[in-house]
């Protein structure tokens, strides 16, 4: 074992593009970015598509499989690609959950489905869930209704109505006299229901009176919602306030005893709190007034330890040999930091969607509180804390691998504002300074790397030469850099992704790695 400590930081959506235009990573006053490019070994790694699991190449990263190839340094099919495979094979109604909630509901009930409306593969896919209505109607089930929760954070800004109409026409084709789908209820993903991490509880909340007790503004449409938000305030899909969809006076879908729920996101982290809201019965998060008798299931198995949610369709990877559980089996004492928004990435993902830890003695894990604030009006977030805590813990020597994530790259570049992620990006970048200085006095290394892009494209690539500059709120499909400071190595040859970090770390640590792992960056 090295007597070095390492430290790693992950800046979260913060990617390569030689773009200028738009690109709050390369426009950004990044002084000590530009110090470590220019002085110590470093290239740029793959964090999308293939090389971290997802279905195809045109998908882009996400802070989920990201986290996950860097904490466990193998690629893994991700639940993108295993519900798509689960529902080709038909295993997913064929399992044990399928059948429960169907034959729940046929008779009397409703068929909801809770989820994000949109292709971003990022949490869910519209396919998924075109083909469990399919399937519904084909088993008998007489009524549906969709809760729809409004994206335009993993696809373009305003192209809700795109989904909707899709959703929309795909059940007018099925509907018949034996069968009713219809929307019931939504809002914007941002606003309700897709909480994270326990940031804001009354989130979840509001997404509960509105999918459950059909409580607030009501609407006769969806299009209508949206279409009024809109000219009302100009609201983007993802802030989109709730709405309820009335027929004949009365809300369309609200959730009854005998009913059966199914949240049709893959993903875990925005999926669990609505999940123990109704699976849990001692629950004291917010009161839920009414808590309808239904049999609930989750797309995937969110979290095996903590059992959330208690029924699921499909499973989600079984991510083993993880890098944390190498290094405690080593002795290697482990120290990980975040604000509230990432503080389960640099957890939870990071360890392969495990919120426990390996071994208590061994491992702490701290959190610093988000503020619950619009991101473009604090794009600094949190940064000078985290990094006044891992300073302290650098210093400390009782650590021998400290990781964080600044989620600045990525909140404020998801808000879509420009000029606000310059400042978020050039807020991690002051504070690498303070840890670098850190691992000096320290006789350290310290990587630095990030999960995915996003700040390093903030508009839409334009329809038409001189169209006008369009929001780009969605991650991107660019490389990350990979950077190592205080250590002299040198990169090895080849082509290299997320997956192979986990090796990478374990070697400079003087540690042993696992055979599962890719190989390391460096020779
Ligand atoms: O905010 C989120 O949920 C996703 C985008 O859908 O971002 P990240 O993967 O960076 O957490
Ligand atoms: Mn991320
Ligand atoms: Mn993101």
């Amino acid at each position: 074992m090295s007597k070095r400590p390492v430290v790693l930081v992950v800046m979260d959506g913060v990617g390569i593009s030689e773009n200028k235009l738009g690109n709050a990573v390369l426009n950004a006053y990044t002084p000590t970015l530009d110090e470590l490019l220019s002085t110590c070994p470093h290239t740029a790694i793959a964090a999308h598509g293939l090389a971290v699991g997802l279905p195809s190449n045109g998908d882009m990263g996400n802070s989920e499989v990201g986290h996950n190839a860097l904490g466990c340094g193998q690629i893994y099919s991700q639940g993108a690609k295993l519900v798509n495979e689960s529902i080709a094979s038909g295993d997913i109604f064929e399992s044990e959950t399928w059948k429960n909630l169907v034959s729940y509901c046929k008779e009397k009930g409703t068929l909801h489905f809770i989820g994000l409306l949109s292709d971003g593969n990022v949490h869910s896919h519209i396919e998924h869930l075109e083909a469990l209505i399919k399937q519904a109607k084909a088993e008998g089930v007489k009524e549906v209704r969709i809760h729809a929760l409004l994206d335009g954070r993993d696809v373009p800004e305003t192209s809700a109505l795109l989904y909707v109409e899709r959703i929309e026409k795909f059940m007018a084709e099925l509907n018949d006299d034996s069968f009713h789908a219809c929307i019931a209820s939504g809002g914007g993903r941002m606003k309700i229901t897709m909480d994270r991490y326990e940031a804001n509880w009354p989130m979840v909340e509001a997404g509960w009176h509105t999918h459950v007790l059909g409580e607030g503004r009501t609407f006769a449409s969806a299009k209508e919602a949206i279409e009024t938000y809109r000219a009302e305030s100009g609201v983007v899909d993802q802030d989109m306030p709730a709405f309820v969809i009335v027929k004949d006076g009365k809300p369309a879908g609200t959730i009854e005893d005998g009913d059966s729920v199914i949240l049709f996101n893959f993903r875990g982290d925005r999926a669990q709190e609505i999940c123990r809201a109704f699976d849990e019965e001692e629950f004291t998060h917010f009161d839920r007034v009414r808590r309808p008798k239904v049999q609930f299931a989750g797309m995937l198995q969110y979290d095996a330890d903590l059992n959330i949610p208690h029924q699921y369709l499909a499973l989600p990877p079984k991510i083993k040999h993880t890098l944390s559980e190498a290094l405690v089996k080593q002795g290697i004492r482990q120290y990980a930091i975040s604000e509230t928004q990432k503080y389960g990435h640099v957890t939870y993902f990071w360890n392969g969607n495990r919120s426990g830890k390996f071994d208590e003695a061994l491992e702490e894990y701290v959190e610093i509180k988000s503020d619950v604030v619009p991101f473009e009006q604090r794009p600094w977030m949190k940064s000078a804390e985290i990094t006044d805590a891992l300073v302290e813990a650098i210093k400390s020597g009782k650590y021998d691998f400290l990781r964080t994530n600044y989620p600045n790259g990525d909140m404020v570049g998801h808000t879509g504002d420009y000029e606000a992620t310059i400042i978020g990006v050039e807020s991690v970048d002051l504070n690498l300074k303070r840890v670098m200085k850190a691992v000096d006095e320290v006789n350290g290394i310290l990587i630095v790397t990030a999960d995915h892009g996003n700040a390093d494209e903030m508009y839409e690539k334009p329809k038409k030469e001189g169209a006008a500059l369009k929001a780009k709120t969605s991650h991107t499909l660019n490389k990350v850099p990979f950077i190592i400071y205080g250590a002299d190595v040198e990169i090895a040859e080849g082509e290299f992704g997320l997956a192979n970090v986990a090796a990478t770390v374990a070697k400079l640590l003087e540690v042993d790695g696992d055979e599962a792992w890719l190989p390391a960056i460096i020779k």
